[in-house]
């Protein structure tokens, strides 16, 4: 059954954000078949929507979670996900998160540097429980993708080149401490290209297979996150053939693999709903300002992101000739814009329109800039539609300030 958008935005109000999670739950369901023939664990990356609800929904399906902080892990307990099926990575840990997660038992600590391997050792000493770790290896491969979201180069910060990954293997083998259980890497998001992942897989692989010649038994082959949809006109990886990639690289090596999917399972099944405000016309260029901004969706801005623009008015049509014009918003930066150059027909202040694409990246990258509540979430399953955030509103945002009316 279709979302009615003008129905919730009246009586949500708008910018929301709108979830349809028949189509989150499909995503997964399409994800997982792709793997039926191989042991496998689908752990959704939280911080691409972290709403409990989403959470909850992929672990009642089967799904673990990729954590890259506390509080991702505490979201992940919350929503019900079982400690086995969490996973921690991320490139800076604090101490008191490595200490939580350990006490948690989740399923491992993904290693992105020594220095971390030596942190992580010390903090189980203390607790006095053994560490079950993954090595996040990087493997020089180009993912292709837009720089900002490319992991697996040298030149980024993420995970350790694979010789010293095997040192640290040895080492955390030999450390009463350290239990290597599982490999990692994870080359960069938005990939729509299958050959930079069939190459870092094959790497990753070669090197387990000359950690299993010396020894150490690798269980679990992390294969991280990335899968592209489609935001414009980009072809995504087909999930079949990404799947046989991935089984056949590790061909003849008992290995449970694990995949943690972000923007996959939520970006498409995801809008952010705006009113038109007003527009304006300064001779050269037309703007329609709305009310959302990029505070509420950051993509744009920060990468120069396409997001489709659905324009919900039925007689938009009949209005006019449709000229173009950027979408931006009321925040005081040039900036905040949220589609550039796009085909709009004459608006009229209340006009509705759905930005598409926004179910991942979207509210998690969400901030109060300008004192803006962040939208409320609705989630619509099954012919039904629920609020499953409400939005914050000024006592929200002030609630942990103090000291302004002394002295
Ligand atoms: C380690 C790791 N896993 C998973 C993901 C999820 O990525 P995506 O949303 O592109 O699937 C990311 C983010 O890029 C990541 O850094
Ligand atoms: N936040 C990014 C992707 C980064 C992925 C996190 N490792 C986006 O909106 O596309």
């Amino acid at each position: 059954m279709p979302i009615d958008f003008h129905a919730l935005a009246e009586k949500y109000g708008t910018p929301l954000y709108v979830y349809d999670f028949d189509q989150m739950r499909e995503n997964y369901r399409r994800l997982k078949e792709a793997f039926a023939g191989s042991k496998s664990l689908i752990a959704y990356a939280v911080k691409a929507n972290s709403n409990l609800s989403v959470i909850s929904l992929f672990g009642k399906l089967g799904a673990g979670a990729d954590c890259v902080s506390l509080g991702e892990i505490l979201r992940a307990r919350t929503a019900g996900i079982e400690p086995y099926r969490i996973i921690f990575s991320g490139v800076g840990k604090r101490d008191d998160e490595i200490e939580a997660a350990l006490k948690e038992g989740i399923l491992m600590i993904n290693l992105e540097s020594e220095a971390e391997m030596h942190r992580v050792e010390e903090v189980a000493q203390r607790l006095g429980q053994e560490a079950r770790i993954s090595i996040r290896v990087n493997p020089n491969v180009d993912p292709q993708t837009h720089p900002y979201i490319s992991t697996g180069l040298h030149e980024n910060k993420f995970g350790v080149e694979i010789d010293r990954a095997k040192r640290m293997y040895i080492y955390a083998k030999n450390s009463d401490w350290l239990d290597p259980v599982g490999i990692h890497f994870h080359i960069g998001s938005q990939l729509t290209e299958l050959e930079p992942i069939k190459e870092a897989a094959s790497i990753v692989a070669d090197l387990v297979r000359s950690l299993a010649a010396i020894g150490i038994e690798i269980r679990f082959f992390d294969v991280g996150g990335g899968l592209g949809v489609v935001y414009r006109d980009e072809t995504p990886i087909d999930v079949e053939e990404y799947a046989k990639v991935i089984t056949e690289s590790i061909k003849g090596l008992d290995l449970t693999i694990i995949c943690e999917p972000g923007r996959y399972l939520t970006a498409n099944a995801g809008w952010l709903l705006t009113r038109v405000l007003y527009e304006k016309n300064n001779g050269a260029k037309r703007f329609v300002i709305v009310d959302a901004a990029m505070n509420d969706l950051m993509r744009p801005t920060l990468y120069q992101a396409y997001h489709g623009v659905e324009y919900l008015e039925p007689d938009a049509k009949e209005r006019g000739e449709a000229t173009p014009a950027d979408l931006v918003g009321p925040i005081c930066e040039s900036g905040d814009w949220l589609a550039k150059e796009r085909l709009l027909p004459p608006t009229r202040s209340g006009d509705l329109l759905a930005i598409r694409s926004a179910g991942a990246y979207g509210f998690t990258m969400a901030s109060n800039y300008n004192t803006r509540g962040r939208p409320a979430e609705v989630a619509c399953e099954q012919g039904q539609c629920r609020l499953i955030r409400d939005r914050e509103n000024f006592e929200d945002q002030i609630r942990l300030e103090k000291g302004h009316l002394e002295a």
